[in-house]
C-alpha cells in the first residue's frame, strides 16, 4: 500500500485490543443504518454489504460487483469500490464502540474488477490515537486468499453525537439502535 504520513498511526498508536462487551469472534456486524448506501438493507439501491468480524479486530464482507457498479464496459467503477473499501472500514466503529466518521481515504487499485467478481473484503485498524484511528482495507478477487484488487487505508476521526445531530439526523440512528452507549 502506498500509504501516506497522514493515514499512518505516530509511534506509540498501538492496534486495538478486542474491547470488553464488543462483538465476539465470528458474530455479524449489523448495518449502522438501514438506508446506508454501503450497508443498509432499506437502501436498494446501494451495495448492501452485510459484514463479520471472524477476530473482534478484522471486520469481513463480500460485495458482489453488479452491472449498476460499471464504470467502463464490464468492469466496476473505481469510486464505487472506495465506496466499499469506506464502508468495510467504517463498520470497525462496532468494534471500537466510539462513533468515527471518514476524513481521510487513500486508496490503490492493483487490477481490474469484473462485473460478476465477487470481492473479499477486509478491513482492519493499526493504530488509534486520540480521537484519530488508523485503518487500512484490501479487497481480493474471489476468495479471502485471492489476487488483491483494491487497497486502501484511511484516517478516522472519533466525533460525538451532537455532529450527527448538527449535521443530520441522529434520531433515526438511534431509532434503530436503542442501546447504543457512547464512549461506553
Ligand atoms: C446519528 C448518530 C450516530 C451516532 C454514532 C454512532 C455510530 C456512527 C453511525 C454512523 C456513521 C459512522 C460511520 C459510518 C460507517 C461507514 C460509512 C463510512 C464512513 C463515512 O463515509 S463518514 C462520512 C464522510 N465523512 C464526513 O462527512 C466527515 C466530514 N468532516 C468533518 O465533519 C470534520 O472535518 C471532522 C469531524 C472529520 C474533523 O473536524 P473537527 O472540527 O471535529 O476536528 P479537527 O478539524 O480539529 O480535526 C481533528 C484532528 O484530525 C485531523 N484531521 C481532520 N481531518 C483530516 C483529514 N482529512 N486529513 C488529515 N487529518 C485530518 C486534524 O488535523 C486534527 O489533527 P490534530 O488534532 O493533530 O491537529
Amino acid at each position: 500500500m502506498t500509504r501516506s504520513a497522514l493515514t499512518t498511526p505516530p509511534p506509540g498508536a498501538a492496534p486495538p485490543e478486542p474491547l470488553p462487551g464488543g462483538p465476539a469472534p465470528g458474530s455479524p456486524l449489523g448495518p449502522h443504518y438501514s438506508h446506508c448506501f454501503g450497508c443498509g438493507p432499506k437502501q436498494p439501491t446501494g451495495l448492501n454489504l452485510t459484514a463479520s468480524t471472524p477476530d473482534g479486530v478484522t471486520v469481513t464482507a463480500e460485495f458482489v460487483v453488479g452491472g449498476v457498479h460499471q464504470g467502463a464496459p464490464g468492469l466496476a467503477h473505481g469510486g464505487v469500490l472506495a465506496t466499499a473499501m469506506d464502508e468495510v472500514i467504517g463498520m470497525s466503529i462496532w468494534l471500537l464502540r466510539r462513533p468515527y466518521v471518514t476524513g481521510r481515504l487513500e486508496t490503490d487499485y492493483l487490477r481490474p474488477v469484473s462485473v460478476g467478481t465477487t470481492l473479499h473484503l477486509r478491513a482492519w485498524c493499526t493504530g488509534v490515537s486520540g480521537r484519530k484511528a488508523y485503518l487500512e482495507a484490501e479487497g481480493r478477487i474471489g476468495a479471502p486468499d485471492g489476487p488483491v484488487a483494491v487497497r486502501a487505508a484511511a484516517l478516522f476521526i472519533e466525533v460525538g453525537m451532537e455532529h450527527f445531530a448538527e449535521h443530520g439526523d441522529a434520531d433515526a440512528f438511534l431509532a434503530e439502535h436503542h442501546d447504543y452507549e457512547v464512549n461506553p
